[in-house]
C-alpha cells in the first residue's frame, strides 16, 4: 500500500471508531476485509490510527475537526510532512486536499495540547502535581514493549540469548529482575522458540515491579480474584506460588489454561459459586480507569466519563471488601491498579483501612511511566 492508501484506511478506521466502535475490532475487521495489506501495511495503519487516538485533541486543533480525515490532516501537520503529498486523490488513496482544509486547523493550546479531556487533565494535575506535564506527554507516545522472564524456566540472560536467536532484541532493566524491554524484532516475538517455550510472557515493567514486591514464600497460597487474562496469576506461580484464578466473567480466563501450559505453571481455578477459604496473599488487580495504560488503549480515555469512574469505584470497593474475607490473619491484600487517578488507588486504601482496621498498610507504589512503564498502583495490606 502506498502511503496515501494507509492514510485513506486509517481515515476509514478512525470514522468508524468516531460512530462508536472500538478501536481494537474495528483494527480486526479492517485487517480481515483487506487481503492485500501486508503485515507491514496492518503494523503501519496500526500506528498510524493509534498514534492519531493518543493525540485526538491536538490532532483535531492543527486539522480543523474531529473527522477521521481531519485528524489525519492534524496528525501529518504535526510530523511536519505536506498534506497535499498524502490526501491527494491518488488511486486507493483520499480526495485531494481542499481549499478549505488548507486554511482551517490551528495549533492546539493548553489541555488540548495534553491531549487530555478537560475534567480528567484537571484531575491528574491535582494528583501528579509538578509531575503532570511530563507525565501527560508521556502518555501521548507510545509504550514500549516488555516482557517478563518467566525465571521458573530460563534466567533474563538466557532468554535475552535465545530471543535474539530468533531475530528479537531485548535489554534487561535494572529496576526488575525479570523485565527485558524489546528494542526491535517485536513482531517476530510469537514465532520465537523463547515464547513458544515458555520463557517469556507479555507484561508491562510496572506490573512486573509490583508483582516482585509482594512477599512470597515457595508454597504460599494465593489467590488472584481478579484474573482476567491471567498476567499477575502466571507470575505469581513463576515465583512458586500455588495460585488459585478467579473473574466474576468467566471468559476472560479462557486464555489462561493454554498461557499456563506455556510456562509449565500450575493454575487452579475456583469454581463457578467464586473462590472459597482463607489464602496467603489475595491480589485484587480491580477494574480501573485504565489511565495509567491509556498509551496502549488511546480510544479509553475519550470514552471515560465522571460517572463510569464513579461506577468504578464503587466496583473496587465491594472487590475490596470481598477480598479481605479471604485473606488469613497475617496473610496480604494486594490491592492493584493501572490508574493514575488518587480516587482509584490512595483513596480506596484509606476507605478500606477505615472500614477494616485489622488490616494495616505495609507497603505502597505509586508508578507512572516517569519512574517505571504504565502507571500502576499496588497497595499491600497485612491482615
Ligand atoms: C484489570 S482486569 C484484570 C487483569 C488481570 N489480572 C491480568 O493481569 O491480566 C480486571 C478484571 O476484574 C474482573 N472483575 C470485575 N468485577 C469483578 C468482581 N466483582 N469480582 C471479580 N472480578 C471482577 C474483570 O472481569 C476483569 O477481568
Amino acid at each position: 500500500m502506498t502511503p496515501s492508501a494507509r492514510a485513506a484506511a486509517a481515515i476509514q478506521i478512525l470514522d468508524a471508531i468516531n460512530a462508536g466502535a472500538p478501536a481494537e475490532a474495528q483494527l480486526t475487521r479492517w485487517a480481515r476485509a483487506s487481503r492485500f495489506a501486508g503485515s507491514g501495511d496492518r503494523a503501519a495503519v496500526r500506528d498510524l490510527v493509534y498514534q492519531t487516538l493518543r493525540r485526538r485533541r491536538s490532532h483535531a486543533a492543527l486539522g480543523g475537526g474531529d473527522s477521521g480525515r481531519a485528524l489525519i490532516l492534524g496528525a501529518l501537520r504535526e510530523a511536519g510532512t505536506d498534506p497535499a503529498t498524502i490526501l491527494d486523490g491518488s488511486r486507493h488513496g483520499p480526495a485531494p486536499l481542499t481549499a478549505q482544509e488548507l486554511k482551517a486547523g490551528r495549533p492546539p493550546s493548553g489541555a488540548e495540547a495534553s491531549d487530555l479531556p478537560d475534567w480528567i487533565s484537571l484531575r491528574l494535575q491535582q494528583d501528579l502535581g509538578p509531575d503532570f506535564d511530563a507525565v501527560a506527554s508521556a502518555l501521548r507516545g507510545r509504550a514500549p514493549v516488555w516482557l517478563r522472564t518467566n525465571l521458573a524456566r530460563a534466567t533474563t540472560a538466557d532468554a535475552q540469548s535465545i530471543l535474539a536467536a530468533d531475530g528479537v532484541q531485548a535489554i534487561p532493566d535494572s529496576r526488575c529482575d525479570t523485565a527485558l524491554c524489546v528494542t526491535s524484532g517485536e513482531r517476530r516475538l510469537q514465532a520465537s522458540a523463547a515464547w513458544r517455550d515458555g520463557l517469556v510472557e507479555l507484561q508491562d515493567l510496572s506490573a512486573q515491579m509490583a508483582c516482585a514486591a509482594l512477599e512470597i514464600a515457595p508454597g504460599d497460597r494465593a489467590l488472584d480474584l481478579c484474573a482476567g487474562g491471567g498476567g499477575k496469576a502466571l507470575a505469581l506461580a513463576a515465583r512458586g506460588a500455588r495460585v488459585t484464578a478467579w473473574d466474576i466473567a468467566p471468559a476472560r480466563m479462557r486464555d489462561l489454561p493454554r498461557r499456563a501450559e506455556r510456562a509449565g505453571a500450575a493454575i487452579e481455578q475456583a469454581g463457578a459459586l467464586g473462590p472459597k477459604g482463607l489464602y496467603d496473599l489475595v491480589v485484587a488487580d480491580v477494574p480501573c480507569s485504565g489511565s495509567g495504560t491509556w498509551r496502549r488503549t488511546a480510544d479509553a480515555k475519550w470514552r471515560l466519563t465522571p460517572e463510569a469512574l464513579a461506577a468504578l469505584e464503587r466496583t473496587q470497593a465491594e472487590i475490596l471488601a470481598q477480598a479481605a474475607n479471604h485473606v488469613r490473619p497475617g496473610g496480604t491484600l494486594a490491592y492493584m491498579t493501572c490508574s493514575l487517578l488518587r480516587s482509584e488507588n490512595e483513596a480506596q486504601v484509606c476507605g478500606f483501612l477505615t472500614a477494616h482496621p485489622d488490616f494495616r498498610l505495609k507497603t505502597s507504589l505509586s508508578m507512572t511511566p516517569l519512574t517505571a512503564s504504565d502507571g500502576f498502583f499496588l497497595a499491600a495490606l497485612v491482615r
